[in-house]
């Protein structure tokens, strides 16, 4: 008997991930395995039928496992269905419903409600509860066909337990691992900026809000700088706006790596970073602004450009006062910026009163 994960394949194949149909052929390589074990099982246990029935089922699994080789999605979908309705209702007739074979169908729900397209769902669910139900009745009114003995039925119940356990296990901790993966990139989109890869400004927003309320709780000081690199049109203009761009990149891997952990570092607009560091005074985010300006001005912008450029960056600098929103904090950074900006560009200034 096999797996029913790969039965997560049910409905329309489009959309489906790449890592969905690697699983997929994972699934059909232990069942086939697992189905191995159960011919040489049931030839043990003298049950001769089911042994070979194992034989048909390791032939579709592998069938199964090719055809998803040569993207035949859908064939493989059918086989993997036929391979586990039909060999969990022939495991039941042959040798009776305490042989467990009807757990297997119980893998398809889980597989069903995570990936059928929800108007398919719906259907294949009552199906497969008919279907169930259906071999449940049949066998409160006949025999098993070719009874084993009872020691050998619970062997057999067993197995298939610890199988279907086992799979169940498996098939969880890949939906977990593809929900919590579909929330890191979902979590990353929503608050950085696919550029520079820094914070972007909604999230930035978000944080720097938290740090206002602590520094009101705490009294701790916060700086704010306001960077912005000086004349930066021109860069698009004469080497074009892909190169622009790198330059945007590497400013954001400058600041990276001149600030600390706990500094909140933020493309706050097209050429304009925002940057919080908690616990820091304004003289010494001054220190921080002007190490940062400098790293800027020494980097080698040849390996961007092509050419010798001297890039510069003009930044104001403020601290939160108590009481005040975020947006007077970054205002007061902002007119600061302008006086670097109409003082000459490549200069820090300091907030005034
Ligand atoms: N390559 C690139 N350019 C951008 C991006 N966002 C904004 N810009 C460009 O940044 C330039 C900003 O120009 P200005 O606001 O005139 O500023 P500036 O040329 O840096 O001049 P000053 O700030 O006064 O020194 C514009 O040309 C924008 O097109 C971006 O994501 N990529």
């Amino acid at each position: 008997m096999g797996s029913t994960e790969t039965s997560a394949t049910y409905g329309a194949e489009t959309g489906r991930k790449p890592q969905f149909w690697r699983l997929a052929m994972r699934c059909t390589q232990i069942a086939g395995t697992v189905d191995v074990a159960f011919f040489f099982l049931f030839l043990a246990l003298g049950s001769p039928i089911l042994a070979w029935v194992n034989v048909a089922s390791v032939a579709m699994y592998a069938g199964a496992y090719y055809a998803l080789k040569n993207r035949q999605n859908g064939l493989a979908i059918v086989l993997i269905w036929a391979e586990v309705l039909l060999h969990a209702a022939l495991g039941i007739i042959l040798i009776g419903w305490g042989s467990g074979f009807h757990y297997y169908l119980l893998m398809f729900i889980p597989a069903i409600c995570v990936s059928a397209p929800r108007r398919w769902a719906f259907v294949a669910l009552l199906t497969l509860w008919g279907y169930y139900v259906a071999l449940d009745v049949l066998m409160w009114s006949i025999e098993p066909v070719q009874p084993i003995n009872p020691l050998a039925l619970q062997i057999v119940h067993l197995f298939n337990l610890s199988v279907v356990f086992a799979m169940f296990s498996y098939l969880s901790t890949f939906y977990l691992k593809t929900v919590v993966r579909a929330h890191q990139k979902l979590r990353l989109l929503a608050t950085t900026d696919p550029l520079t890869g820094l914070l972007n400004r909604r999230h930035m927003t978000y944080l720097a809000d938290r740090e206002m309320a602590r520094f009101n709780r705490s009294g701790h000081p916060v700086g704010v700088l306001l960077l912005d690199i000086d004349h930066f049109k021109a860069i698009n203009d004469e080497f074009g706006h892909e190169v622009g761009d790198q330059v945007l990149a590497s400013v954001a891997d400058i600041l990276r790596n001149q600030l600390r952990e706990q500094d909140l570092v933020s493309r706050w607009g097209g050429e304009e970073f925002l940057i919080i560091l908690p616990d820091t005074g304004i003289e010494k985010a001054q220190v921080s602004a002007e190490r940062i300006r400098q790293a800027i001005l020494d980097f080698d912008w040849r390996s961007v450009t092509r050419t010798d450029v001297h890039l510069t960056t003009s930044a104001g600098v403020s601290e939160f006062r108590c009481g005040e929103r975020l947006g007077a904090a970054v205002s007061r950074a902002d007119r600061a910026l302008y006086r670097g900006k109409a003082g000459g560009r490549n200069r820090v200034e300091l907030e005034t009163a």
